[in-house]
């Protein structure tokens, strides 16, 4: 257990930094190496403890897989090529990785059991269960597979046409893992449409998907050709700094190479309706839309978030609770009760971790209202294994009045290693 004293800002940040690997996109780069056929090059893929558990589960299935610093080279066989592992497929903390695997291990004609840490063994697993047993996949674990450890029997699967009762984009994209080896057309409809990166990635690797507004098809029996991917910076990442720089008075910060996917793009509309001075640099549109992004301290108002944006930034609710509290007015968030099953009930622990902050933040159902302004106190905080909670509150600290102690901090970990040095070279004048 890491705990971690942190301190106010002395002054604006100020530099810049280039933002680590996407995460969504270093799993699946992973994933559709290791079922392609030939040899993938990643580049830029993010060393998290997530993604390097998605490395080291296809390692157990047989799959060559050489990593070097955040050059990643997979040698894939095809679907064909994975092989029945003998030991337990560890996914650690990584609800993408457990999630995804599931899709592709119900057509593989062999026996694998997965499972995870204390966090992972509390999230719902029935969401990818029911519809990959009725797809044809023989599927059992805990509370009839509600919970890990779960164990896939592969089978040939038949395609069905599904409607997502949540917006998830790991349920979507474990059901198209799962289409690409049915028999027939697959059809997955989504009430509100989610990050979209295994659909660009299908076509990246020589894949036919068809993306009608909401409703998403793919064909079964198709062969993937290996492909070089470079992983755009994960926005995800970028909103702690995004915010940082917000909210401490006269920063200037510029982030290299951020992930501008419009799915994924919902921060920025709310760092744009609550009056920051965002602006991106420079654009590229490659497989997947990046550029540089510069943030500038400004006064920030309330605003409410809720409906089809929640999905484009499910992940930057914690930080953007925070970047409420530092705003004139009320901020009310709604529709956001995924939020209840991610590493940590999301609306419990940033509630009741920013109350011990002073912060004027109350639960709802099914988000948040915060009213902005009550000045932010140090105190003991913890992360309770969550690395956005504990990121979140490591860029609450350089608005504290005192000092902040982190409990578990090592979780950040998961997905941005990087992220004290970061800090470290922005806040130093
Ligand atoms: O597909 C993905 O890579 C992810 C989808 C989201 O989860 P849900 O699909 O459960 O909403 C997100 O919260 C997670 O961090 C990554
Ligand atoms: C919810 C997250 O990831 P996962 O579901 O992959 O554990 C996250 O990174 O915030």
């Amino acid at each position: 257990m890491d705990r971690k004293q942190l301190k106010r800002a002395s002054g604006p940040l100020t530099g810049e930094i280039a933002i680590p690997g996407d995460k969504s996109i270093s799993h699946r780069s992973v994933m559709f190496g290791a079922i392609a056929e030939g040899k993938t090059t990643v580049t830029n893929f993010l060393m998290g403890e997530d993604c390097l558990s998605t490395i080291s589960c296809f390692q157990k299935l047989g799959v060559s897989i050489q990593h070097d610093n955040e050059k990643v080279i997979i040698e894939g066989k095809g679907l064909d090529g994975l092989q029945e592992p003998m030991e337990l497929l560890d996914v650690g903390n990584s609800g993408t990785t457990i999630r995804l695997m599931s899709g592709i291990l119900a057509g593989r004609d062999f026996h694998s059991t997965l499972a995870g840490d204390s966090s992972i063994a509390k999230r719902p697993m029935t969401r990818v269960v029911g519809p990959l047993r009725e797809m044809g996949a023989k599927i059992d674990g805990r509370s009839n597979g509600e919970f890990t450890p779960i164990s896939i029997r592969g089978n040939s699967l038949k395609a069905i046409s599904y409607k997502l009762p949540v917006a998830s984009a790991q349920v979507k994209s474990s059901i198209l893992f799962a289409g690409l080896q049915a028999e027939g057309t697959t059809t997955v409809i989504e009430p509100v449409s989610t990050r979209d990166h295994t659909e660009r990635m299908i076509k990246r690797f020589g894949g036919n998907i068809n993306v009608d507004g909401k409703s998403i098809h793919i064909t079964g029996g198709q062969r993937l050709t290996a492909a070089d991917i470079h992983v755009p910076g994960d926005i995800s990442s970028a909103a702690f700094f995004l915010v940082a720089a917000s909210i401490v008075p006269d920063s200037s910060v510029i982030l290299k190479n951020v992930g501008l996917n419009p799915t994924r793009t919902g921060i920025m509309d709310v760092l744009t309706n609550m009056g920051a001075n965002v602006s991106i640099l420079d654009s590229n549109d490659e497989f997947e839309p990046t550029g540089d992004l510069r943030i500038e301290a400004s006064t920030l108002k309330g605003t409410t978030i809720d409906g089809e944006i929640i999905p484009r930034l499910i992940d930057e609710i914690p930080i953007i609770a925070l970047l409420a509290t530092q705003a004139e007015g009320t901020t009310i968030i709604k529709d956001a009760e995924e939020l209840k099953v991610k590493e940590t009930n999301r609306i419990d622990t940033v509630v009741n971790e920013l109350k011990k902050l002073g912060a004027n933040i109350e639960a709802t159902e099914d988000g948040m209202i915060i009213h902005g302004g009550a000045p932010l106190k140090g105190a003991v905080v913890d992360s309770h294994g969550d690395h956005r909670i504990g990121m979140m509150l490591a860029v609450a600290s350089l608005v504290t009045d005192g000092a902040v102690i982190l409990e578990n901090a090592e979780a950040i970990a998961v997905s941005y290693p990087s992220f004290f040095e970061h800090m470290e070279s922005l806040t130093k004048q």
